[in-house]
Parts: structure tokens; C-alpha cells; sequence
């Protein structure tokens, strides 16, 4: 096994960099470059020294052993002056030791999922807090790298698992006519579990949500503002606007942080008939968009808006109230701008609430599989003939996609994609 190592910190010039080591060699960095081993877990200011005895710098050494690191493995940490000198000068002395190589992108993190210092889950929950933008990301990324999605799956884990052994036990004492009916229990773990996953799949979609960010599209006819209004939420130019009707074609999107929730404001064309073929096209893009967006916010004016029926959960403000006075909107001054961000809020708080712990394409697939076993399952155990063979296959099957989840089983087809995602030093 190669000792790896990596600047962890950002590139570039900054107060510290910090460089750090990992795998059975990682003592050796501390001998060669501080002169000796620190105690363990405890910052140790040293002079680092290059191979003819010249410094390179004075730094913080944290060594961590084998089993209570990140990795799992031996972990040294050189918190370095963030110099991008220092830091090649460092990482050049490192790659010149016996046994070390760089680092590659999430392969620290790859350890820590093969030693057993966190599952799947887990590693998915560090890429989620390392991206994480707004409050609500964080808190959900910081549940999940807790370990809450891991116990519950555990708990599912666990009672399938005992019911796959009632069922085994009823199999392998067939012949000798064991008077125990297992169906009665067994039924009841599966039906606990298969009820316990479709709620957490209920919840998918709005932690899914929070994760990416809400989509709230701004729809309404041609020169209501609905440009004009992005800009001001926006606090910058993204859209061009103009008092020509039919200014926006394509959809314009713009990032931001809506009271904690990741939210991406969509400006869309003006909707209503036209000739020009470039306009609607943009039409229809917008149409599409605000239909799958988790939001409409309708900027209404005198105009009527061809073929457009607000939805029950959509909002309907009167725009240009500077203009025309009473409740609404005005993109130009802002009046009313905090009332509909309120509002905005309040909607998209009453679906982030239902969030689950699962929040990923990944966990939904396993979960779903998961459940139609359990019910494939259940539904032997109910028909009342003797299919305990089949049913504890159909058993089986869904406990292969939980430990899946977790990352202990078809690990490598998986992990490839995880990896991917992550960079060097993670
Ligand atoms: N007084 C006033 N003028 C506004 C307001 N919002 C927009 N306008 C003006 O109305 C015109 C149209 O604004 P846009 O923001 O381009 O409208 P839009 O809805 O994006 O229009 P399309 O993209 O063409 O559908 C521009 O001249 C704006 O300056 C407002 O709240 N008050
Ligand atoms: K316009
Ligand atoms: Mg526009």
C-alpha cells in the first residue's frame, strides 16, 4: 500500500496550506522532514527541513494513528504558510520518499469507505458539505454525514436479515416438521421495513430539493417586469430588459440563497401568441420550465395571459404597483419585493420539511428496489402456499440493495462515479 499524499486546502496563496499524508510510511514524512515523530494528536510546531538540512518551513505537525484518523490509516498533517512555494517545495520533498505517491482525486476518502471509517452514505454526505452553499445544505449534509441515513438503513438491515434466517430455519427443518408457523413474524419485520422505506421515499424528492437547490420560475405576460424583478432579486444585470414586449427568449437562471434554501430563480419569456418563430420557441421552453419548476411566481398585469391558469400552489402578484398603486410588486423600486420573498419562502419551507434523509437518484433507485422485493416477498408469504425457497430469494434481493446503499456490496461499480466527483486532497 502507497503512502499518498496532497495539499487538502485550496490552491493558491493563502494563510495556511495545509499538506496531508496518509498510509503505512506517513511516520517516515515526520522523520525525514520534521526530525523526528510528534505525539500523536497533538500540534507540534517543527522546522521542516528539505533533504540538505535547509528549511523550508516552520509549521504545525499533527500526527494521527492508525485507526482513530480520517483514513483510518497512519495520518500526518503538515499545516504549512500558505505559499505556493512552500507548498510545492513540500510536496516535491514528499514525492521524492520511498513508498510515496500523490494522492489521486477522493483517494483519501476512498481509504476511509475501505477501512470501515464511514460507509457510502457518508462519503456522499463530505462531497455534500464540502459544496454545501446555504444553511439548509449544510444541516442536511451534516445529518447525513452523522451517520442518521446509515442507522436507519442499518435498522431496515437488520430486521430483513432476521427474517431471511426465520425463513432459512423453516427451509433447512422442512423435514423435520417443525411445528413453528414463521410466516407471522416474518411478514410483520417485512411489512415494519417496506413501510419504513416508502416513507423515507416520500421525503426524496423534497431532500433531493434541498440538496440542488428549489427551481421558482417567474412567468407572466410580455413586459410585466419579470426581468426587471430577477435583476433586483438577483442584485446584479443577469437578464436584459427592455419595454420592448418579447425581450427574454431564452431561460435565464440565476443561483441564490433564499432565506437558507438553495434556490435557482428562473426568468422565462413573456407568454402569448406570436408570429416570430425564434419568440416561440422561447415560449414554449418557458411553458416547459415553469411546468417542472417546484414554483410559479406569476407577475400579472391588465393583460390576460393566453392559455395561463395559475395553479393552486403558485403565487400571483400584480406587478408595476409603482405605477399603478395597491398590493403587488414593483421591480424598479422594490416595494413589495420583501413581501413576495416571504412568500416564496414559506412555500418552498412547507416541502423542504417533508425532506428525508435520502436525497439522491442512488438512493432512490436501492430503496425502490428494495421495497418491490419486500413486497414480492410479502406477497408469497401471503398467498399461503409453502414458497418460504422463493420468498427468502425475494429476501435476500432486497438486502442486497440495502447493504448496496451503504456501499458493502457492488462497492466498486459504484464507487468510480463517487470518486470521481471529489478532487485531489479529499
Ligand atoms: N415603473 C416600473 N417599470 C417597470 C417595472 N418592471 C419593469 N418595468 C419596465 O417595464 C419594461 C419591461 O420590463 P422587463 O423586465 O423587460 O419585462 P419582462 O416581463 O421581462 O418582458 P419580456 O421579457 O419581454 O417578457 C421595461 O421598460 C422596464 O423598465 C416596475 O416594477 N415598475
Ligand atoms: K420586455
Ligand atoms: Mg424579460
Amino acid at each position: 500500500m502507497d503512502t499518498i499524499f496532497a495539499l487538502a486546502s485550496a490552491p493558491g496563496k493563502a494563510g495556511l496550506g495545509v499538506i496531508r499524508v496518509s498510509g503505512p510510511r506517513a511516520d517516515d514524512a515526520c522523520d525525514a522532514l520534521a526530525g523526528g515523530r510528534p505525539e500523536y494528536r497533538r500540534a507540534s510546531l517543527r522546522r521542516l527541513r528539505d533533504a540538505e538540512g535547509g528549511v523550508l518551513d516552520e509549521a504545525l505537525v499533527l500526527r494521527f494513528d492508525a485507526g482513530k484518523s480520517f483514513t483510518g490509516e497512519e495520518v500526518v498533517e503538515f499545516h504549512l504558510h500558505g505559499s505556493v512555494a512552500i507548498i510545492q517545495a513540500v510536496l516535491r520533498r514528499l514525492g521524492a520518499l520511498d513508498g510515496f505517491r500523490m494522492a489521486e482525486p477522493g483517494e483519501f476518502t476512498r481509504r476511509a469507505l475501505e477501512n470501515g471509517r464511514m460507509d457510502l452514505t457518508q462519503v456522499e454526505a463530505l462531497a455534500d458539505l464540502i459544496d454545501s452553499e446555504t444553511e439548509s445544505q449544510r444541516r442536511q449534509a451534516l445529518d447525513l454525514l452523522s451517520g442518521a441515513l446509515s442507522a436507519r438503513v442499518g435498522r431496515w438491515r437488520d430486521a430483513t436479515l432476521r427474517a431471511v434466517s426465520l425463513l432459512e430455519a423453516t427451509i433447512d427443518f422442512a423435514d423435520e416438521d417443525v411445528p413453528v408457523d414463521v410466516s407471522p413474524e416474518v411478514r410483520a419485520l417485512l411489512t415494519e421495513v417496506v413501510e419504513g422505506i416508502e416513507a423515507e421515499l416520500s421525503g426524496l424528492d423534497a431532500a433531493e430539493r434541498v440538496r440542488t437547490g428549489f427551481q421558482v420560475a417567474i412567468i407572466g405576460p410580455p413586459n410585466a417586469g419579470k426581468s426587471t424583478l430577477l435583476n433586483y432579486l438577483a442584485g446584479r444585470e443577469a437578464a436584459i430588459t427592455s419595454e420592448i414586449a418579447g425581450t427574454t427568449r431564452d431561460v435565464i437562471e440565476v443561483r441564490m440563497d433564499l432565506g437558507g434554501l438553495a434556490v435557482t430563480l428562473l426568468d422565462t419569456a413573456g407568454l402569448r401568441e406570436t408570429d416570430d418563430a425564434v419568440e416561440r420557441i422561447g415560449v414554449q421552453r418557458g411553458r416547459e420550465r415553469a411546468e417542472a419548476a417546484d414554483l410559479r411566481v406569476h407577475l400579472v398585469t391588465e393583460d390576460i395571459t393566453p392559455g395561463v391558469v395559475p395553479g393552486p400552489d403558485d403565487l400571483v402578484f400584480r406587478a408595476k404597483i409603482d405605477l399603478v398603486g395597491g398590493e403587488g410588486v414593483s421591480g424598479t423600486t422594490g416595494q413589495g419585493v420583501p413581501a413576495l420573498v416571504d412568500a416564496v419562502k414559506a412555500r418552498l419551507m412547507d416541502k423542504a420539511v417533508q425532506a428525508g434523509l435520502a436525497s439522491r437518484e442512488r438512493h432512490r433507485l436501492a430503496l425502490t428496489a428494495g421495497a418491490s422485493h419486500l413486497h414480492a416477498a410479502i406477497g408469497l408469504l401471503d398467498s399461503g402456499a409453502d414458497l418460504y425457497e422463493l420468498t427468502s430469494e425475494e429476501v435476500r434481493l432486497a438486502l442486497r440493495r440495502l447493504e448496496a446503499l451503504l456501499g458493502h456490496i457492488d462497492v466498486e461499480q459504484i464507487l468510480g462515479e463517487i470518486f470521481s466527483s471529489f478532487c485531489v486532497g479529499k
